[in-house]
Order: C-alpha cells, then structure tokens, then sequence
C-alpha cells in the first residue's frame, strides 16, 4: 500500500498493493485498519454507491451539508476518471483550491475526501465504474453543489470528449456566489 498527500490537508490517496496470479487479481479496496493507521479517525461509512458514465459525463461538485456532510471514499472499478475535489473549509488556508487525481481501475488507486470538499469526477473511458463510501446517508433536502465549470476555480477537466452533465449540475452556483456550510 502506497500513501500520497497532497498540498490541501486532509487528502489522501490509497495505492493498494495488487496480488496477480493465474486466475486474476485480488486486493484490498478498503481496510479501516489502515485508515486508522494513518491517524485518521474511525469512520462510520454507512453508504455505498455506484454509477456508471459514459466517457465526458461530469458529475459535481457536490457535497450534503451538515448535519448530514459525508467524507468519502471513492474508486473506479472499470474505466478511468480524474477526480477533482474543491476545499470549501470556513478558515481553510487552501479554501477555494482544488485537487485532481486519476482513478483507474488498473491502479486501483482510492481517493479519501474528508467532510468539507465539493466533489465531482469526469469520466475518462465509456462504462467508466465510479464507486464510492460515504459517512452519512443521502439526504436530498442537504444537497449543495458548486458549479463544475467556474473559471474562478481554475480546474483543467482534461475532457475526453464535450462535456455530458445533469441540468441540476448545469445551474450549480459558482464559488464568488456561495456560502460555505462547513
Ligand atoms: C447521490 C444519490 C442519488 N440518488 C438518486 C437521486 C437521483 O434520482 C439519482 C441520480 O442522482 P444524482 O444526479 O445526484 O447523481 P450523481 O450526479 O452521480 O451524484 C453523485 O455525484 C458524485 C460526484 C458525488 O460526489 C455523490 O455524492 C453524488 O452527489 O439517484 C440516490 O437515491 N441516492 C444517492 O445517494
């Protein structure tokens, strides 16, 4: 298992070790022991979830506000997606900045967000497999969301294709327009 950090605390990225042998491969997607081994808290991942997308679908940036916010823990089974996650911390010192990561299913590579992120992925491959744990349940009524396209946010989507997004997705308020809730 290999661990990166990134410039905004609180992120990490989970490289698991991949065991191959004639039949395939097997590893360990999550393992609470070694979250906890790296200091972080124990978590109560309540939810599971899963979507597919085609390649260009943008999904984000999303978040539940409290008390119903969500750390999650997020993965692609089949295909490839750049995750980008936005710091929405009050006080944060990188409030406002985002970061990317590429999930692939041949890495296996998972992606830890703490509560107080906008998250949101771009599907790289057609039948891209996006999985992901959450610590709180769905709660539509908490949904917030900023918009994925800002320019005040500055993230380079590397889209495969034009963009496929939700019209819900498409009004999101932009980050000048908004109101942390954390
Ligand atoms: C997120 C979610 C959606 N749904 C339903 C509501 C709706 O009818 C349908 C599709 O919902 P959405 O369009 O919100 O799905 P989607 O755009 O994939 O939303 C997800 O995006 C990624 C980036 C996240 O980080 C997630 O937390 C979540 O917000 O699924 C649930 O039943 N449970 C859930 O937890």
């Amino acid at each position: 298992m290999q661990v990166s950090t990134f410039p905004i605390e609180g992120l990490l990225e989970f490289r698991p070790r991949i065991f191959g042998d004639d039949r395939g491969a097997f590893f360990e997607s999550f393992s609470a022991r070694t979250m906890e081994g790296l200091g972080l808290p124990h978590l109560d991942w309540v939810q599971d979830n899963q979507s597919s997308s085609k390649a260009g679908t943008v999904r984000g940036l999303h978040f539940q506000c409290p008390p119903h916010a969500q750390a999650k823990l997020v993965r692609v089974a089949q295909g490839r997606a750049l995750d980008v996650v936005v710091d929405l911390r009050a006080g944060s010192p990188t409030y406002g900045q985002h970061a990317t990561v590429e999930l692939t299913a041949a890495l296996g590579n998972v992606f830890f967000v703490p509560v107080g992120f906008a998250h949101g992925f771009v599907a790289l491959e057609d039948n891209t497999l996006f999985l992901y744990k959450c610590t709180d349940y769905y709660a539509p009524a908490a949904e917030g969301g900023l918009l994925w396209n800002d320019p005040a946010l500055g993230i380079n989507w590397q889209l495969p294709s034009e963009a496929l997004i939700s019209p819900k997705d498409a009004i999101l308020p932009t980050l000048a327009e908004f109101d942390s809730p954390f």
